[in-house]
């Protein structure tokens, strides 16, 4: 039997506790199958969490996660709160517990499922040899940035401000660097450096570092062209390592060479082996509560967090099998189902692939 994990669980709202109660039961089932195991602990957290303690992020929460081995994380937000203050948006606690969790990288691979290819808007031949990681940078940068409204001649104005320091962009980067060197040693780094002084720092340090890892071949890509290539040849593409929101947006747009956001995972790092791991997608309020919402992106999160918080890369190999063979085996939620007719909700495909996880 293995050491017991603690895994702090916050669901969040709309869709994150349909999609995080069928990644627990992927997580039970590699407790059979693995002798794994795992203490859940679950919190309020988002919108939820502003309705019964009048915050996003409760002290009790965070706690909660500081305390973990590793945090599973659903999704946050909706309409509800939409007209919130600023401190009351279930958002804040999202960058909260990024920054609080001194989690500043966020990994999000994107790779294509050969069987889904139908799913996808582009070409099969365009989609050939797809499989590419986006490097998100996630505790800096405009999202972080000061922000006010002030009155100017022509009325009310709003300021958003873009800050970047050089150690910020370096470790990000520099874990780029690494996991390049571990997959096809090619990096593409995105800004926006025509324009932006952020970006024009963020490009002098890419090339400083780069002589640090000379078997890496670094492409320098603007960002508008990165939104265009990734469409038009996104096999080309590896790594990419780019800044808080060209990553957000980037990954999104990525998310539709596999089909649907609904594929796809990313871990949250920062220094250590502890992570925060979730779905790129958010609380989707136009589906929840009805039970179709896909819960693979949440259960391949599951894989990301065996094997870079926990080393447990057979379990984590049995997972990304189970779904391979499930969608091989051609069912499908509604979202990468080609007949709508045919889709099946979250709670059969989280069993589908809890019936498929083995040795
Ligand atoms: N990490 C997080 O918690 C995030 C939270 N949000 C929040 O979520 C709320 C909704 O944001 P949206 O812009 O609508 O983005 P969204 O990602 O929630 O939804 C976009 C579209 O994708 C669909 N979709 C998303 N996940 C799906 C899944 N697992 N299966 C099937 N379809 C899925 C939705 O139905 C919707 O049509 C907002 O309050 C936003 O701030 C948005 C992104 C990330
Ligand atoms: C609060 C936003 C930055 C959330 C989001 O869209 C994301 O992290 O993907
Ligand atoms: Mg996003």
């Amino acid at each position: 039997m293995a050491e017991v994990k603690k895994i702090a669980v916050i669901a969040g709202d709309g869709i994150g506790p349909e999609v995080v109660a069928e990644a627990i039961k992927v997580m039970k089932k590699t407790e059979e199958v693995f002798g794994l195991s795992f203490e859940f602990e679950h919190g309020l957290f988002g919108g939820i969490a502003i309705d019964e303690k009048g915050t996003p992020l409760p002290e009790d929460t965070l706690e909660m996660c500081k305390k973990s081995d590793a945090v599973l994380l659903g999704a946050v937000g909706g309409p509800k709160w939409d007209n919130n203050s600023k401190e009351l948006r279930p958002e804040t606690g999202l960058l909260g517990i990024r920054k609080a969790l001194g989690l500043f990288s966020n990994i999000r691979p994107a790779n294509v499922f050969d069987c889904l290819k139908e799913a996808s808007t582009l070409k099969p031949e365009v989609l050939e040899g797809t499989d590419l990681i986006v490097v998100r940078e996630l505790t800096g940068g405009i999202y972080f940035g000061e922000k006010f409204r002030r009155e100017g001649e022509n009325g009310q104005e709003a300021v958003d401000t873009c800050v970047y320091n050089v150690a910020e962009i370096e470790r990000i980067v520099r874990q780029a660097f690494e996991i390049a060197r571990t997959r096809s040693k090619r990096l593409a780094s995105v800004d926006k450096a025509n324009v932006l002084e952020t970006s024009r720092l963020w490009r002098e340090t890419v090339n400083r570092l780069a002589s640090d890892y000379p078997d890496v071949e670094v492409e320098h890509v603007l960002v508008d062209n990165c939104a265009m290539q990734l469409l038009r040849r996104p096999s080309s593409f590896d790594v990419i390592v780019t800044e808080n929101m060209f990553g957000d947006i980037l990954s999104d747009e990525a998310a539709m060479l596999t089909g649907s956001i609904g594929m796809l995972s990313s871990a949250s790092l920062g220094e250590g082996a502890f992570g925060l791991y979730e779905p790129v997608h958010g609380s989707a309020p136009d589906i929840a509560g009805q039970g179709i919402a896909n819960p693979i992106a949440t259960i391949l999160s599951v894989a990301l967090m065996y094997r870079l918080t926990f080393g447990y890369h057979e379990a984590a190999e049995a997972i990304e099998r189970a779904v391979k063979e499930v969608l091989d085996a051609g069912h499908r939620t509604g979202d990468i189902a080609v007949d709508k007719a045919s889709a099946i909700g979250t709670t059969a495909m989280g069993d589908l692939i809890v019936n498929t996880v083995r040795k």
